[in-house]
């Protein structure tokens, strides 16, 4: 055995027809990955009640800050870029996304800080919180209760939301988030409202009940995705800013659950560099000489191909501000379509719905999480327990 395999079980191609026996996917997921990432809509309920009841709003005592720092690392980390994302681009302050243990070097009494953990205890998230609360910026935290990060809100006096964890982090993302969104409404610098939540919560739950384990393949949109991307090399690309953050969040559990490597981000910049991708050996070049015929089973890895997934924003609602129009960003799409259908490089298509841009975030997430989780399975990997992670936490000795 190489040294680090020790855990690892699985094998290399993707079975198919094990993604339509419950029974099997239960087995295979014993940390119950799939019903967690199911509770995506109790989460943002949930946590939109605790939130309620943490006194966000003495945050506005001191008035409009001059900037928001997101301090945490992984999921805790997305959240950051899900405030920036709803917030817009035209956020009367910068919205930071800091992954890094401590807070930049400029924040101050002028700034808020929010950090957030999802266990409660990263030094990334700690060590901004106490940084925080030594320079004297207002700070919000968000971990379990009787956590190291409850401890330090609590010496700094600082609102904390207490998430209860239950599930890794990565799928804790919604309830991660709705305190983020609801500390920066607090102070003004968002719009979401009541209805935008419940809507979203719903938009989850739809997601989820689609996507469940014991719907087949052919109605299940989830194990649809997956399948399509099995052995390939993905690339996922977002239409708009907000569709790049579900881009990024799809690299995320693609990487952690399913343990695919995969190439993620907006298709702006995508489209003046990283669209040449579809040109190479894993793009155009895999296309033009493959042989049709083979045996999909008898693949060896030397026709591994690439697979796009287009996540299409559409920006739904006419009240959102954007920094480009609608229409740029859709030709921007449809082009990125007719290259990859030129070069026979295969494309899946997520199209967001809903209102609010954090319902749109929301149907751009939901499905792609349950395919990561699904292509775990099919492959036989435990999408919960990720031992690499582990290793590298006692290696590095975090
Ligand atoms: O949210 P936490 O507990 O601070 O952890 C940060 C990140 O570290 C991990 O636990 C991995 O060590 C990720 O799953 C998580 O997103």
């Amino acid at each position: 055995m190489i040294d680090g395999t020790a855990g690892v079980s699985g094998h290399r191609n993707a079975d198919e027809r094990l993604l339509d026996d419950p029974q099997a996917l239960a087995e295979r997921d014993p940390g119950g990955m799939l019903r967690h990432t199911a509770s995506a809509g109790a989460q943002v309920r949930e946590s939109a009640a605790l939130a309620a009841e943490a006194n966000l709003s003495v945050l506005a005592d001191d008035g409009r800050p001059r900037a928001v720092v997101i301090a945490g690392i992984g999921t805790a980390g997305r959240t950051g870029d899900v405030l920036a994302t709803v917030a817009g681009p035209r956020c009367p302050v910068p919205v930071i996304a800091h992954r890094l243990a401590g807070v930049p070097g400029w924040v101050g009494a002028a700034d808020v800080v929010i950090a957030v953990s999802a266990s409660g205890r990263s030094p990334e998230a700690l060590g901004a919180a106490e940084a925080a609360h030594r320079r004297g910026a207002r700070l919000v935290a968000v971990g379990p209760a009787d956590s190291q990060l409850h401890s330090v809100a609590e010496r700094a006096r600082a609102p904390f939301i207490p998430v209860p964890r239950r599930a890794p982090a990565r799928a804790s993302l919604w309830g991660l988030t709705v305190p983020v969104l609801l500390a920066a409404r607090a102070l003004g610098l968002v719009k979401v409202n009541e209805a935008d939540l419940a809507e979203t919560a719903a938009r989850l739950d739809a997601d989820a009940d689609r996507s469940r384990p014991t719907a087949e393949s052919f109605v299940n949109p989830a194990k649809s995705l997956a399948l399509g991307l099995a052995g390939s090399i993905p690339i996922v690309w977002g239409s708009s800013p907000l569709a790049a953050v579900a881009a990024r969040r799809f690299g995320d559990t693609l990487s952690a659950n399913a343990r695919y490597p995969v190439v993620t981000g907006a298709l702006g910049e995508a489209g003046r560099g990283r669209v040449g991708l579809l040109d190479g050996v894993f793009g155009g070049l895999a296309e033009g000489e493959r042989d049709i015929f083979a045996d999909p089973d008898e693949s060896d890895g030397e026709g591994t191909r690439l697979r796009l997934v287009l996540l299409r924003d559409g920006g739904l609602n006419a009240e959102d501000d954007a920094d480009e129009p609608l229409a740029v960003e859709e030709r921007r799409a449809d082009a990125v379509q007719t290259l990859a259908e030129r070069r026979g490089v295969r494309c899946d298509v997520v199209t967001a719905e809903g209102g609010s841009a954090l319902e749109r975030l929301a149907s751009l997430v939901a499905v792609p999480d349950f395919a990561s989780i699904y292509l775990a399975l099919a492959h036989g990997l435990d999408p919960m327990a990720v031992p690499a992670i582990t290793e590298m936490k006692e290696l590095a000795n975090q």
